[in-house]
């Protein structure tokens, strides 16, 4: 049986569809008491890692597994783990209390628990009315409800914001805050990490079907570094002064400006009066966790049909220092 743990644990998991490589030697681990965010743009291979944890689609290679144990091996899953996933189905005649109760008999839990779910998303009043009348956020916490029914472990939720308003949102933080508190488990993916960057403790970044990032959010933020850009009459002494007193991260941007990371207008400006040269401006790129997450995705289409261009490259190549090895010690491919 598997181990109670609440432990998620994806290693080196690859999936190919014919030519198409959607996941590529994926490896994370996530673990209770937390929310992780699984995040990466269109098509980066997240709902097919997330179909593999849940047992939908089997991996051309590697292992995922909860509690210790592949989805198939779980006994009753849906008292480990609860999913929602994109485009659920619902019955539209069948209303959201008859619709619960199917599926509360199927996996073998006490009829009461349709009204409980439905209370704990905030569906009570709407528990007679039928899904095909729901609104998309309604649906959403419909599936969530349905999710929940077996009072699970774990919950795994594919792009579970999308359709909800902000009120809705914010209710969704709240209760998977809520939830992981208890010591569950919570994997959520989207596309958008400003959707989820309050929600999150964990993050998962992943581009092409690879792991860009898997750490704390919190270590991401303080693996960004400010910049600053300043315009000179002698970018060339200047960037020989920054060098000298130990600023060795330069840029030449396209429009003249040169770019210094892990400095403050002050040193800047400062050594720009010694040094003689003329500023002609100058300003502060403030780190920005978005822009750090676009810079780590970015090239996701062009990285199968040989390098981007500069200066993208340049950029691409910069942002791979934040690239976080995944734990060593996994074992090898099943
Ligand atoms: N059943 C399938 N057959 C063929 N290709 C597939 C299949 N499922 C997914 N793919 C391809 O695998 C890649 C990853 O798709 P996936 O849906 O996992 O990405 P995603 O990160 O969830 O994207 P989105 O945010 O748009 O939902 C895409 O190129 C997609 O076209």
């Amino acid at each position: 049986m598997h181990d109670g743990s609440g432990r998620i644990a994806v290693q080196n998991l690859s999936k190919r569809f014919g030519s198409i490589a959607a996941v590529q030697n994926l490896s994370f681990t996530v673990e209770p008491g937390s929310v992780t965010g699984f995040l990466g743009p269109n098509g980066a291979g997240k709902t097919t890692t997330l179909r593999m944890l849940l047992g939908l689609v089997t991996p051309s290679a590697g292992i995922a597994t909860i509690n210790g144990r592949p989805h198939d091996q779980l006994g009753n899953p849906a008292r480990v783990v609860g999913s929602v996933l994109e485009n659920e189905g619902f019955h539209p005649r069948r209303t959201a209390r008859n619709h619960l109760l199917v599926y509360a008999a199927a996996i073998g839990v006490p009829d009461r628990r349709a009204d409980e779910v439905l209370g704990l998303v905030g569906l009570s009043p709407a528990a007679d009315r039928r899904a095909g009348e729901f609104s998309l956020g309604m649906r959403q916490r419909l599936a969530l409800a349905t999710a929940l029914l077996g009072d699970p472990q774990v919950l795994v939720l594919d792009e579970p914001a999308n359709g909800l308003d902000p009120e809705g949102i914010a209710w969704l933080r709240k209760f998977l805050r809520s939830f992981a508190q208890q010591g569950r488990t919570v994997l959520v993916s989207s596309h958008l990490l400003a959707e989820v960057e309050q929600t999150i403790d964990q993050v998962v970044i992943i581009s092409a079907g690879m792991t860009r990032y898997f750490g704390t959010i919190d270590e991401l933020r303080k693996r960004q570094q400010p910049r600053v850009f300043v315009r000179v009459s002698d970018a060339a002494k200047l960037a020989t002064a920054l060098q000298e007193a130990g600023l060795t991260q330069l840029e030449s941007m396209p429009d003249g400006h040169l770019a210094v990371a892990g400095a403050t207008v002050e040193q800047v400006g400062d050594l720009a009066l010694t040094t003689g040269v003329a500023v002609y401006g100058m300003h502060e790129d403030k780190a920005d966790l978005e822009k750090m997450y676009f810079g780590l995705t970015a090239g996701q289409f062009t990285a199968q049909h040989g390098p981007p261009p500069p200066p993208r490259q340049q950029y691409y190549q910069q942002q791979q220092q934040y690239y976080q090895q995944p734990p060593q010690g996994w074992g090898g491919q099943r």
